[in-house]
């Protein structure tokens, strides 16, 4: 059984409060970046200090409150589906962390250890596959990375499908390129919180409305704080307008404060 602490840093709430939280677990190998991707998106840590962070060595709970109060899970990068010592059922969405450059067998192994154990307690869960450190590598090499990533994967999936006879093969993993040097990672966060949001559909007809009405090329919903968006119109998102809009909400954080 894993040991648990829970945190109250000043961007997020107390795990006591009576609201309930939608649960997301964050997986991954050791110092693949789990805690880097939790603390960079909520605690505002800037990317170099993230070389100081201490090993995770047991699960810290982490509640935020976002347009959805969020309730993530950070775990060590040795944990196991027996040692975790929950049930995975209570997860919505299972965030597993992959450096890009470890095209090994040990990264895939667990994932796909944690895919098994919980997809037939609750075949809802998303699973999110962050493929991270994504500026290391060149342009070339990181699409190629990703793609073998994303093959590996799916092949696993395929193999213990025919060996056990539960079918993987439709599990829909989705995989995403993700860095705290850019906003990669605030983009694709905000995609995992999309598929949590009930009312989705109803946000982005009011953008749509919004967009036909002021003739607004593009619309987002930001939660400002996180700087993650809850919902855009059906335009597709280009990251260049993306990534003005975040560094325009991180102007807005760091000098909103001094106007109060
Ligand atoms: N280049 C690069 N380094 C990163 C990125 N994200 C995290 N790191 C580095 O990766 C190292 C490990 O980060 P952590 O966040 O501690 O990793 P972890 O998965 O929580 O590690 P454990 O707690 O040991 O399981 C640190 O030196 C971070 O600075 C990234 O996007 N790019």
């Amino acid at each position: 059984m894993a040991n648990y602490s829970s945190t109250s840093a000043s961007s997020s709430s107390n795990l006591n409060d009576s609201v309930k939280r939608t649960k997301i677990l964050l997986l991954g190998l050791r110092r693949s970046g789990k805690t880097s991707i939790q603390q960079v998106l909520f605690n505002d840590l800037s990317p170099k200090q993230t070389f100081y962070l201490e090993p995770t060595m047991r699960v810290v709970k982490h509640a935020y409150d976002t347009l959805i109060p969020l309730e993530i899970w950070d775990c060590p990068g040795n944990i196991t589906v027996d040692t975790l010592g929950a049930p995975l059922s209570q997860f919505s969405s299972i965030i597993f962390v992959i450096d890009i450059r470890d095209l090994y067998n040990q990264a895939i192994s667990k994932l796909v250890e944690f895919i098994v154990a919980s997809y037939h307690q609750n075949p809802n869960i998303n699973y999110e596959v962050f493929v991270h450190k994504a500026e290391k590598l060149q342009e070339d090499d990181k699409i190629e990375n990703f793609r073998q990533i994303h093959e590996r994967v799916s092949d696993r999936l395929l193999d213990i499908s025919s060996e056990e006879g539960p079918s993987y093969e439709q599990v829909q993993l989705n995989f995403h390129l993700t860095s705290v040097y850019d906003h990669s990672l605030h983009e694709a966060f905000s995609r995992v919180l999309h598929k949590l949001v009930d009312s989705l559909p109803y946000l982005e007809d009011l953008l749509n409305g919004f967009c036909a009405n002021s003739q607004s090329p593009k619309a987002f919903l930001f939660d400002i704080s996180s700087r993650l968006y809850i919902a855009t119109d059906a335009s597709p998102v280009d990251s260049a307008t993306h990534n003005l809009c975040c560094d325009y909400l991180g102007m807005i954080n760091a000098f909103g404060p001094l106007y109060r």
